[in-house]
């Protein structure tokens, strides 16, 4: 039997399994099985996935992501957040301001710390990728998605496309309580018009400020946050004249909430928590 070492941390209730990989060794071609295995809350340990904790040549870490259906992602906010909490305070970054490489490119972390602990996380995201091509979606490659007129079973809604390394479908709601979460979500997510799946998201405006939030992730279904989710949800909402570009808005997810700024520079600001649940030996 083989087994490695784990910590569960979670960002707002978005749970993963973290291995440290500058001390364990999965095999790669097994990495998506793990994922299935781990995240089954009944045979498993139970969470949204896994990520691994990578050497990196270009950074002082690398993050990997794999979905609870053992699909790769190429980023996940709430998971860059507990990659900072971890590598800091396991002594593999010293500074409070460090890279992080992930599939989707290079991020800045900086880590608030008190009796040294990391309380709170800023990541710069970068900049979003808007284009159909970069999102990707089918239609004309260089054309934006913003409040798009789209059919799903025979109904009409209003999203808007953005990249944050990883796809992001917007759509706006009423009454967040009333998000058709689990019916569009899934219906999204495998539609034949986002050739890499979506992440689907659902916005309730609140005011210029404040936005509720919920999500059906591309691989995971339903989960408490999606840190990405959010700084789509923000950047759209921006486009859509919703919020103010350069200002901070406050995105409550159901795990909780996050500070979000779109800059003028381009560059997308989220800031949030990020917590350690327990560690453990996990048998296969
Ligand atoms: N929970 C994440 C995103 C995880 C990956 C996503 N489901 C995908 O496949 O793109 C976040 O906090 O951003």
């Amino acid at each position: 039997m083989r087994s490695f070492s784990f910590t569960k941390m979670h960002g707002l209730g978005n749970s993963y399994i973290y291995v440290n990989m500058f001390t364990e060794r999965l095999a790669e071609e097994e990495l998506s099985y793990i994922a299935k295995r781990v995240a089954n809350v009944h045979t498993g340990i139970g969470s949204d996935g896994l990520i691994l904790i990578c050497p990196s040549d270009v950074a002082p870490v690398k993050m990997r992501i794999f979905n609870s259906d053992g699909s790769e992602g190429k980023n996940c906010g709430n998971g860059l957040r507990c990659v900072a909490k971890y590598v800091y305070e396991h002594g593999i970054v010293q500074e409070e301001q460090f890279l992080i490489e992930t599939l989707s490119g290079l991020v800045q972390a900086r880590v608030f710390v008190e009796d040294g602990k990391v309380n709170s996380v800023e990541i710069n995201m970068g900049k979003p990728r808007l284009s159909r091509g970069e999102i990707p979606m089918v239609g004309e490659e260089n054309d934006v998605v913003i409040n798009e007129r789209i059919d799903f079973a025979g109904h009409t809604y209003y999203m808007t496309g953005v990249s944050m390394g990883n796809p992001h479908a917007v759509f706006y709601v009423d009454r967040i309580e009333e998000a058709p979460v689990t019916t569009l979500g899934p219906t999204v997510e495998k539609d034949e018009r986002f050739p890499e799946g979506i992440n689907v998201e659902f916005v309730e405006v609140v005011n210029e400020r404040e936005l509720h939030f919920r999500v059906w992730e591309r691989g995971s279904g339903v989960t408490e946050a999606c840190g990405t989710g959010a700084c789509a949800a923000v950047v759209a909402s921006v486009l859509n004249g919703k919020t103010k570009r350069n200002e901070e808005t406050v995105v409550h997810l159901a795990g909780g909430d996050l500070y979000i700024t779109w800059k003028e520079n381009g560059d997308v600001l989220m800031r949030g928590a990020a917590e350690t649940i327990c560690t453990g030996v996990y048998y296969y």
